[in-house]
């Protein structure tokens, strides 16, 4: 059976904000601090960059009182978060490194509104940023990582044998040319497309580990000493850090800071090693990719690049893609289509795709590269309907409550049918 993961288009009309005062976010995570006085709150600006082909090393960034970062002399200050537009050009289109540090350890309450108003305006604003302090260790991710590599080292027919089956299992490895991510959504078209320019790449899918019904697929430990125990404790730790972001964002959206505690917590993620392998790189002129254009469609992704960059996000408002390059110690978050549709296209599910990096001759191969994609989803059984927030007379409910589990399936039936 073929494997294709394909995104469903959703309206992707501009949309205003609801509007959630300042005092309402802080009576969110109130209870957790000594009430500070109100007239102290104040939002910092958003400073954001835009990782360009002029290089943005660590070395180039600047610190500021906000705990954001910008690069020397690349961007002007963006406005405060309330009064950002959505970009129009190129130019304005930026993806934030935003400091999480504030939110795990805050000195006082307005720190954590602080993070969670920068988050939020910017999955508003492109759906993706760059987060660092993000409290998972170098160690843990280079780990990771490396099990990863080893895997992928195995012979063909040892990885064959773990071979993703089913839809609805969402486990086990994806050989190369078995997937094309595209937002089409007739079968034809999805098969002429994968026939033409197949993604190039394999995968391995990681699901919970102890579901009642699906297995995931492990290779043996002896094959692999550790490899099992690696990605179940990676799986753990990101799901935590989800978690935090889950809470940030709910009180960007003005709801109780545990809103989402109770929805997301039974770890219905998928982990997904990706490795695309050095092919040559006139292999991905053409419409040939590494992953073409999707977005992705659970809640939020924490994806894990190494160094050889090739992600590409889509200015939602010109349809120009940007480079997404990788940057030391942070990851790449981005939201998906059910957290869209839960909150009512207030955040945004981007369009973004992986590219051979930008530079290399076409006579000479493309260098190999690694990323760990975890996609989180809220709770199978959790009903995602409009948040309490996120509608209005003005801004009418766009879509039926639905269940994470009838969602994701959905999503895979229209894939397979
Ligand atoms: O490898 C990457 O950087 C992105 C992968 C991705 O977007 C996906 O698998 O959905
Ligand atoms: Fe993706």
């Amino acid at each position: 059976m073929m494997t294709v993961r394909v995104g469903v288009p959703l309206r992707r009309a501009a949309v205003s904000s609801p509007v959630v005062s300042q005092a309402s976010k802080v009576r969110c995570v109130e209870h957790l601090f000594q009430p500070r006085p109100l007239q102290k709150l104040s939002t910092s600006p958003l400073r954001s960059i835009v990782p360009s082909s002029t290089s943005t090393t660590s070395a180039s960034i600047v610190k500021h009182a906000s705990g954001t970062d910008t690069p020397v002399g690349t961007q002007p200050p963006t406005p405060p978060a309330e009064a950002q537009v959505p970009a129009h050009s190129d130019a304005q289109f930026q993806i934030p490194i935003i400091d999480f540090a504030n939110f795990l350890q805050p000195q006082n309450i307005l720190d954590k509104v602080q993070v969670a108003d920068q988050l939020t305006q910017a999955f508003k604003a492109s759906g993706f940023v760059y987060l660092k302090g993000h409290g998972i260790s170098s160690g843990q991710i280079a780990k990771t990582f490396k099990a990863s590599v080893d895997f992928f080292k195995l012979p063909l027919d040892v990885k064959n044998s773990l071979a993703w089956k089913d839809p609805r299992a969402n486990r086990g490895y994806v050989a190369e040319g078995r997937e094309r991510v595209t937002q089409a959504t007739s079968a034809e078209e999805i098969a002429a497309l994968r026939a033409q320019t197949p993604d190039c790449k394999e995968s391995m899918e990681i699901g919970k580990e102890d579901d009642p019904v699906w297995r995931n697929e492990w290779p043996q430990e002896a094959a692999l000493p550790g490899y099992r125990r690696t990605m179940l404790d990676f799986r753990h730790t990101a799901h935590e850090l989800h978690l935090q972001i889950m809470r940030a964002l709910a009180i960007g959206l003005g709801l109780s800071e545990s809103f989402f505690d109770d929805k997301c917590n039974e770890e219905w993620h998928t982990l997904r090693l990706l490795h695309y392998p050095s092919v040559p790189a006139k292999a991905l002129e053409g419409g040939g990719s590494r992953a073409g254009d999707h977005s992705d469609y659970g809640s939020i992704t924490l994806l894990f690049q190494d160094k050889v960059g090739g992600l590409e996000v889509q200015n939602p408002n010109t349809g120009t893609y940007i480079p997404a390059k990788p940057i030391d110690d942070t990851i790449v978050i981005n939201v998906g289509d059910l957290l869209a549709r839960w909150s009512n296209d207030t955040l945004r599910s981007t369009l973004h795709r992986v590219v051979a990096p930008h530079a290399q001759s076409s006579t000479s191969m493309t260098p190999t590269r690694y990323s760990i994609a975890y996609f989180c989803n809220p709770n199978e059984h959790q009903l995602v309907e409009c948040l309490p927030t996120c509608f209005d007379e003005k801004r009418p409910k766009r879509y039926d409550a639905v269940t994470s589990g009838d969602y994701l399936e959905k999503r895979l039936a229209e894939t397979y049918s």
